[in-house]
């Protein structure tokens, strides 16, 4: 259900005005998001920008004091199920039910997704193969390492293949050829027509990856368009220090 007022239903994630306070902490200041269908949309930012704050906001995991956002044009706050059927979302420090082995928990998420029982059971082989979990998919998750957890994550929130994944560090923990295997998949699913963004502190991994880019610091967005513009002619990481600031130029750590 699409209201008067909505956005663009082609463009994947809007927000306006997002705005969440911990106490006297502004943890997001009114962010407003354009993520065009299709895009590889990197959120970059400082410890404590306020990224996982604004993507659980925008997936319907926070409320939001302020402010709205809409998957594909609908409203994530007032029609909750049809915006989160859009969705899939791998969510930073949430946990996860690890009592269940790796298949059980991504056979869950299908089933939640309402998809019906052969074509979970079809992903959820698909899911483990490409993902390199066949082996580890009949043990506990509680057992599994950091990186493993983040790949059957990932594949629970693929599984109802949504038009948008929201990925907060997907790659974190992960090696580097089971990441380079996701950044396969993730890039196929983008070139196909859905939409990523993934939040990550590594800048060369975004410029090499990512399509558009929006830079937040203090909870407020300091740049975002497409990573050319952006870059503006330098290198990610340079223009990312530029735009948030933060290099100690005084004395260090002398005792050391
Ligand atoms: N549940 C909470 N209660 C209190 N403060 C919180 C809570 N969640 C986040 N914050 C604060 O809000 C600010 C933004 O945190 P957030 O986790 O969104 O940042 P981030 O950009 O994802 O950081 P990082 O890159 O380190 O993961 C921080 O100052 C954090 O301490």
């Amino acid at each position: 259900m699409r209201a008067e007022n909505a956005p663009d239903p082609d463009l994947a994630l809007v927000t306006r005005g997002l705005t969440k306070r911990f106490g006297e902490k502004e943890a997001v200041a009114g962010l407003d998001l354009d993520v065009p269908a299709g895009s590889f949309y990197g959120v970059v930012g400082p410890n404590g920008a306020g990224k996982t704050t604004a993507l659980s906001m925008a997936t319907g995991l926070l409320r939001p004091d302020h402010g709205r956002a809409w998957i594909h044009g609908v409203d994530m706050w007032a029609d909750p199920l049809e915006a989160k059927s859009r969705v899939g979302v791998l969510a930073d420090g949430v946990r996860t039910f690890d009592r269940l082995s790796g298949a059980q928990l991504i056979t869950y998420s299908g089933l939640l997704h309402g998809l019906d029982a052969e074509t979970v059971a079809r992903r959820t082989e698909d899911l483990l193969r490409v993902m390199d979990l066949q082996e580890a998919g009949r043990k506990l998750v509680v057992d599994y390492s950091a990186g493993m957890t983040k790949k059957v994550s990932l594949a629970a929130a693929m599984i109802h293949a949504p038009e948008l994944l929201v990925l907060d560090e997907p790659f974190e923990a992960v090696d580097p050829v089971s990441a380079a295997n996701i950044r396969d998949i993730l890039a196929d699913y983008a070139d196909r027509g859905g939409t990523v963004i993934v939040s990550s502190h590594v800048m060369d991994l975004v410029q090499r990856m990512c399509t558009h880019v929006a830079v937040i610091a203090d909870g407020r967005l300091r740049a975002a368009g497409t990573v050319d513009e952006v870059r503006d002619g330098r290198d990610l990481e340079d223009r990312f220090v530029d735009l948030v600031g933060g290099r100690h130029t005084g004395e260090g750590l002398a005792w050391l």
